[in-house]
């Protein structure tokens, strides 16, 4: 598989004069896995929010499998097939790990308030499926069925990760946008995320685009990876292209330890 399946033109955005995002030109090819690195405030999450429309440029276009992306709003976004996680866990307090992941599903339900409350056999079939998909979902993430039933918040901060890329599969995308899933994780809890992410890619044909300050676990698992500097893409290629591009380690320069920002 080869064809884009997000296309972005041009996406331009700004606050209260403040340019983030300058005529960004961005695709995802469908089952790859894309990578977008810069240094702090170069614009990332306002990209993804941009693209699960969160926020919405005031110029540009976003398509997703051929669709526009920009008049919907994030629910119609999630519909359309593209799941995200958050930089900082979003998991629903006072739920289980499995409500949870069940709550992903949503999207893909018919069900309305009226059924809800009567619970038709339609429903029932239809909450049945909605479990077996997250029980699926949270087994393929590795976390526990003895935590299954746990306030989710409770679990230990790498499994909540876990939870929160089930969630994001629950909800059946073709393309999964993960916010520095490797942030607070230790050395070998981030191993077993770069297999995770290997996996959801080659078992489940889901491509992946991921925000990422661990270069090391990005130039590892990236087929292709693109810059950001001040709301502008500075440079796009393989791992290997990035860490030599003279543009990228400059913009590095002055933030970070290019060497180790790089993992040259
Ligand atoms: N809702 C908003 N209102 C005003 N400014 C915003 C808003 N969202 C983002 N920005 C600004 O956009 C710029 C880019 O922020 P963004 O969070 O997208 O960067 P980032 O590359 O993801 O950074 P980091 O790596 O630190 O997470 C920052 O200057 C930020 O203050």
């Amino acid at each position: 598989m080869s064809e884009q399946l997000l296309q972005l033109s041009g996406v331009t955005l700004g606050f209260a004069g403040n340019t983030v995002l300058q005529g960004v030109d961005f695709t995802v090819e469908a089952g790859r896995i894309a990578s977008l690195i810069g240094p702090n405030g170069a614009g990332k999450t306002s990209l993804f929010n941009c693209i699960t429309g969160f926020y919405k440029p005031q110029q540009g276009a976003i398509t997703f499998d051929g669709r526009a992306m920009l008049p919907l709003k994030p629910f119609q976004v999630t519909q359309a097939g593209i799941a995200r996680t958050f930089q900082n866990l979003r998991l629903f307090r006072g739920m289980s790990v499995l409500e949870n992941v069940m709550s992903g599903q949503h999207c893909r339900t018919k069900a309305g308030a009226i059924a809800a409350i009567f619970r038709p056999a339609s429903q029932r079939r239809e909450e049945a499926k909605i479990e077996q998909v997250a029980s699926e979902c949270l087994r393929f993430v590795g976390v526990d069925a003895a935590d299954w039933h746990r306030e989710a918040t409770t679990l230990a901060y790498g499994h909540q990760r876990r939870v929160e890329i089930a969630r994001a599969l629950a909800t059946e995308p073709q393309l999964l946008l993960l916010d520095e899933p490797a942030a607070g994780l230790t050395k070998s809890e981030k191993e077993e995320l770069t297999a995770l992410i290997t996996s959801i890619r080659d078992e489940r044909g889901v491509a992946v685009l991921l925000i990422e300050h661990d270069t090391g676990l990005v130039m590892s698992i990236s087929e292709k990876v693109s810059v950001l500097d001040h709301g502008v893409l500075i440079a796009e290629g393989t791992p290997v292209e990035i860490q030599n591009n003279p543009k990228v380690i400059e913009a590095y320069l002055g933030s970070e330890d290019a060497e180790d920002a790089l993992a040259l």
